[in-house]
């Protein structure tokens, strides 16, 4: 589990992380999204004991990142920026980390294996291409096989084979139990990946909660029928909002899709289409964080 309390990050006159509170659980991949700048690799590194917070805390597993005896045992991470050797071989710096964290030699080609790197591990890992060192970065972060795994922006600039590689290698490892904090900008990628969600904006919460939470809050219905204009109205006098589509079409929110049906059946509306919409995550995400977008755009 990871618990952060009244997290605080100042960098001179930019408030970077602003009083996070939230708890990531275990079985689970949580989902930690804002739009650029928000403060999430900022809040990672926190986390990670990189960066000390200007206030408030940050645990795992109940104990701040220094306390922990095995750091690599406890929390595996990958963040953007890798630290790899560029003339050492994939194999040599995963040893490197294993010798120097008290994990046993055998356990290097068990990740390598892991993450599909065995045939290039002697390698040198500067000659490794972007998916190549996001596996390394993985492996890395795989090698103390910890109960705890935070990875920022994982699949940034990953080809569709690497992206679904890492979708279900991070939903492997939460459903083994594991705590898993993903950071990302791509909503619908968190839509196929995260069971929890956190949105940060500014520095500051925005929203937490299922992923479903974040789709049935916009929900509304389409109908399409050649009496749109009076049904509208009914609609209407029974507590719907409506918004007029194409021709013959409105979008109703505020009324379920049977409660719609029903309406139009005692009204005698003939109805050609009648469908639930929900609200996709990237536009619910746009909504939650227009306004820390705005704020940005405008500094
Ligand atoms: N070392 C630093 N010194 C000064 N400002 C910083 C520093 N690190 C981060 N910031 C600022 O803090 C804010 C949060 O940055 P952070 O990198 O944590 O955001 P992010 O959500 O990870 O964004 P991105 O998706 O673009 O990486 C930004 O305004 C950034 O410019």
């Amino acid at each position: 589990m990871i618990q952060l309390d009244g997290l605080t990050k100042r960098h001179g006159d930019v408030l970077a992380v602003d009083d996070l509170t939230f708890t990531v659980r275990p079985g689970l991949v949580t989902g930690f999204l804002g739009p650029n700048g928000a403060g999430k690799t900022t809040t990672m590194r926190m986390i990670l004991g990189l960066d000390l917070p200007t206030s408030g805390t940050a645990t795992i597993n109940g104990r701040a990142h220094h306390e922990l005896r095995h750091p690599l045992r406890e929390v595996g991470s990958m963040l953007e920026a890798q630290a790899v050797h560029p003339r050492r071989s994939a194999y040599k710096h995963l040893l490197y980390l294993a010798q120097t964290n008290a994990i046993p030699d055998l356990r290097v080609a068990e990740v390598l294996d892991l993450v599909g790197l065995t045939a290039v591990a002697g390698r040198k890992a500067g000659g490794f291409s972007l998916g190549m060192g996001q596996r390394l970065g993985i492996a890395a972060a795989l090698l103390g096989d910890p109960p705890v795994l935070m990875l920022d922006e994982p699949v940034n600039g990953l080809d569709p084979e690497g992206v679904l590689w890492i979708r279900t290698l991070v939903r492997g490892l939460a459903a083994e139990g594991r705590t898993v904090l993903v950071s990302s900008h791509l909503m619908s990628e968190m839509a196929l990946t995260a069971d929890r969600l956190v949105v940060i904006g500014k520095g500051r919460l925005i929203a937490e909660g299922d992923i479903g939470d974040f789709t049935e809050g916009g929900a509304a219905v389409f109908v399409r029928t050649p009496d749109a204009a009076s049904f509208a109205r009914r609609l209407e006098l029974s507590g719907a909002h409506v918004q007029p589509g194409g021709p013959d079409e409105l979008l109703v929110t505020g009324m379920t899709a049977p409660d719609v049906g029903r309406l139009a059946a005692v009204e005698g509306v003939p109805l050609f289409e009648l469908a639930p919409r929900r609200a996709s995550l990237e536009e619910t995400f746009m909504e939650l964080t227009r306004e820390s977008v705005e704020y940005g755009m405008a500094r």
